[in-house]
């Protein structure tokens, strides 16, 4: 695949700041691929948990993304399928320029207040995960996804992810008007023409035209006109592109400070990042530009604004939630260390496990969304035992007594295959899977053989026999 750059592409970009022709066009030539990945903070506590991670993957001369406090360059692409860590949730492989979000989240909002925060365009949930892993516990991450397919996909790895502060939607931005004065930040990292990823995805390079840039252009105005009504007085929109265009970035901005009453808030960017501020002709809204010349990173945009406007906010009918009773309470706590304030709900013939502000509100979102799922399902309880669901093992918070069987590298491949790995173990009945520590999944140890729980669904096609 050639990395040539379509000639109307490069014409459009001369004379903004920080782009420089021919060291654009070389970067994109030498195609050099760059991995990184960003760890999960409730699954990876230690720095020696991170080292063993970082060794697995063949990476201990991993070097941190300078502007992420989890994030980190790898020195080689590894095969993260047959990395048992990858499944079990301990770190998601995102683009480094995204993590920037990370940056731009702590300049602008308290992260101390319990918070709703939206993440509109969400899948497959890079910037989710890792607004997640900013939250307090005492906050509320709406991820929602429009595509149907990209939604589920956005809900497994959120699953993965392990947190009960989440809830995962399947909504056209248009129906977020019905949650006026809602949010305290949304994040909208818009759908793009993309040219930001070319050097990494070269296969995307013969779409790009200026008809779809000015299509994108259009599109990103009419979902910022569609969700900022759900944006609180005072509250945060955070916009994020991966496309080098000035139509989707710095004439969205001026398109934003001209219909809307939003403050645009610049970032303080230490000049050795290599980030470049660009300032818009017309209304003087900062967004910063991220070059892959210029960085180790791929082509990304981003700008903040503050809502200045009067919100206004939802009339809420009260709804009461299921009850949980003494004898469901005793079942699940024999299987749940459950934290602080999170509370049970059953819901059909499952039980879930939410945080504070999801049991508070999940009511009322679920009156205006369409919502994929709610926190943590525990699983469904039965007469005698819980059938404990996949989410609860990615989760933090299955009980000490809970039995667990630890797994070696190849057992650990197995069991994420769905096989039986023949284990020998003294261990009979429901187990955590483990490898490294790190729960990968439910089985059931039976004398003879060990029935696998594994989600069919997620689990590794790969043939593993060479390894
Ligand atoms: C740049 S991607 C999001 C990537 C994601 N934020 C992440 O970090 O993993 C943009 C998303 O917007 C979705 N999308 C496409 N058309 C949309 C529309 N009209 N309204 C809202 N979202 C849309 C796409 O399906 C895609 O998942």
């Amino acid at each position: 695949m050639s990395n040539q750059l379509p000639a109307a592409l490069i014409a459009s970009l001369e004379g903004l700041p920080g782009f420089d022709r021919a060291p654009f066009e070389q970067v994109h030539a030498a195609a050099e691929k760059i991995t990184s990945l960003r760890f999960n903070p409730l699954k990876v506590r230690t720095a020696e948990t991170q080292e063993s991670i970082l060794s697995a993957l063949s990476a201990s001369n991993a070097t941190q993304i300078p502007w992420s406090s989890a994030g980190y360059y790898l020195s080689q692409r590894p095969s993260f399928t047959f990395d048992p860590y990858f499944h079990a949730g301990a770190y998601y492989v995102q683009e480094a320029s995204s993590m920037f979000l990370e940056h731009a989240v702590r300049a602008t909002v308290d992260l101390n207040q319990p918070l709703k925060v939206l993440d509109l365009c969400a899948a497959p949930g890079g910037k989710s995960t890792l607004l997640q892993s900013l939250l307090n516990e005492q906050s509320m991450l709406v991820a929602n996804e429009v595509i149907k397919p990209r939604a589920a996909l956005l809900a497994d790895n959120l699953s993965k992810w392990g947190a009960a502060n989440v809830v995962v939607s399947n909504n056209d931005p248009r129906d977020f008007s019905r949650l006026p004065g809602y949010f305290d930040l949304i994040v909208i990292d818009a759908p793009c023409s993309g040219s930001g990823l070319f050097r990494r995805d070269p296969e995307l390079i013969p779409e790009w035209s200026p008809e779809n840039v000015a299509l994108c252009s259009q599109r990103q105005q009419r979902i910022l006109a569609d969700v900022l009504p759900a944006l609180k007085e005072d509250g945060i929109l955070i916009y994020s592109t991966c496309s080098f265009s000035k139509e989707e970035d710095e004439v969205i901005l001026d398109w934003l400070a001209d219909h809307f009453e939003l403050e645009n808030v610049p970032l303080n960017v230490p000049e050795e990042w290599q980030i470049i501020p660009t300032v818009t002709d017309k209304r003087n809204c900062t967004g910063y530009r991220f070059y892959p010349n210029r960085l180790k990173g791929e082509g990304f945009f981003i700008s903040c604004f503050r809502k200045r406007d009067m919100a206004h906010t939802a009339k809420r009918k009260e709804t009461k939630m299921g009850v949980v009773s003494a004898k469901e309470r005793e079942l699940l706590s024999s299987w749940i260390r459950l934290p602080e304030g999170y509370s049970y709900l059953p819901h059909q013939d499952e039980m879930l496990i939410l945080s504070p502000m999801v049991a508070t509100e999940i009511a009322f979102l679920q009156q205006q969304l369409y919502i994929r799922k709610a926190g943590v399902k525990a699983g469904q309880p039965g007469k005698k035992e819980l059938i404990p669901d996949h989410q609860l093992a990615m989760s933090p918070m299955v009980a000490a007594e809970v039995p667990v069987v630890d797994l070696e590298l190849k057992a650990a491949l197995q069991y994420l295959r769905k096989e039986d790995p023949g284990i020998d173990t003294p261990v009979r009945g429901w187990a955590l899977m483990r490898y490294g520590q790190m729960p990968l999944g439910w089985a059931k140890i039976l004398p003879n053989r060990m029935n696998n729980y594994y989600p069919k669904e997620l689990r590794i096609l790969k043939d593993i026999s060479g390894l």
